[in-house]
């Protein structure tokens, strides 16, 4: 389980965002997040990603809290945690080819991994592989981010307004690969999205976030 508890978080002193939200995100489920822009979802996905050190509160990773954001996090913790953001494209280096944004976190840790496999999941071509940001698509990119995501193989999952640029059948698409971590490898979930239909059919359930307490 990946868990928030009492978290208090925000950019300014005094004004925090989220105000002791906790959000639990079982492994094998999809849990949605959902509510009014500028809530706090994307800060309690960063939370939850280990992006964003809260100023109170907790997270803990299946049992364990977490030992330090951002640059503090152990590696272990960091590998279990993938996300996917929302734009692509700044979250890419527009120098790398598909293939090497696919590789990132396997050649950062020392993992073999194989990244032909992992395009394969996400419906990336071997061509595709080969080209640079600036000669995909945004959906094509955004599979390359979700093999990137994936590729330590972690634990947790959080997708953060990841369709919200795409198309319909690439959305469905995305969500097939996302359900197939969850059925085959247990892989727990928490999908932010502003398109709640997309949420009740694709959440096993989902909370609402009101900018008091979940
Ligand atoms: N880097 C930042 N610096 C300062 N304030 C920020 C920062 N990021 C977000 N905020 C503020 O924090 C609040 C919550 O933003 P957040 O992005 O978490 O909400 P959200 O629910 O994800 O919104 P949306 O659905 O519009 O993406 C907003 O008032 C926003 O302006």
């Amino acid at each position: 389980m990946l868990s928030a508890t009492g978290v208090v978080a925000g950019y300014k002193r005094g004004e925090p965002v989220l105000d002791g939200v906790g959000l639990d995100v079982p492994g094998g489920q999809v849990v949605g997040l959902a509510g009014p822009s500028g809530c706090g979802k994307s800060t309690l996905a960063r939370v939850l990603g280990l992006l964003h050190e809260p100023w109170a509160g907790q997270v803990s990773l299946d049992g364990e809290p977490v030992g330090g954001f951002r640059h503090a996090t152990p590696r272990e913790q960091r590998a279990a945690i993938g996300i996917v953001f929302q734009h692509p494209r700044p979250a890419v280096d527009p120098r790398f080819t598909l293939r090497e944004v696919v590789a990132e976190p396997l050649r950062a840790t020392g993992t073999g991994g194989d990244v032909d496999e992992l395009a394969e999941e996400v419906g990336l071509t071997p061509e595709l592989l080969t080209r640079r940001p600036h000669e995909v698509s945004d959906g094509q990119l955004q599979r390359a981010c979700l093999a990137r995501a994936l590729a330590l193989r972690p634990g947790y999952l959080i997708c953060d307004e990841m369709t919200a640029m795409l198309d319909a059948s690439t959305t469905a698409a995305l969500v097939q690969v996302v359900d197939r971590r969850v059925r085959e490898s247990g892989t727990g979930v928490l999908a932010i999205s502003y398109d709640e239909d997309l949420l009740e059919h694709w959440a096993a359930h989902v909370v609402r976030l009101s900018g008091e307490q979940v």
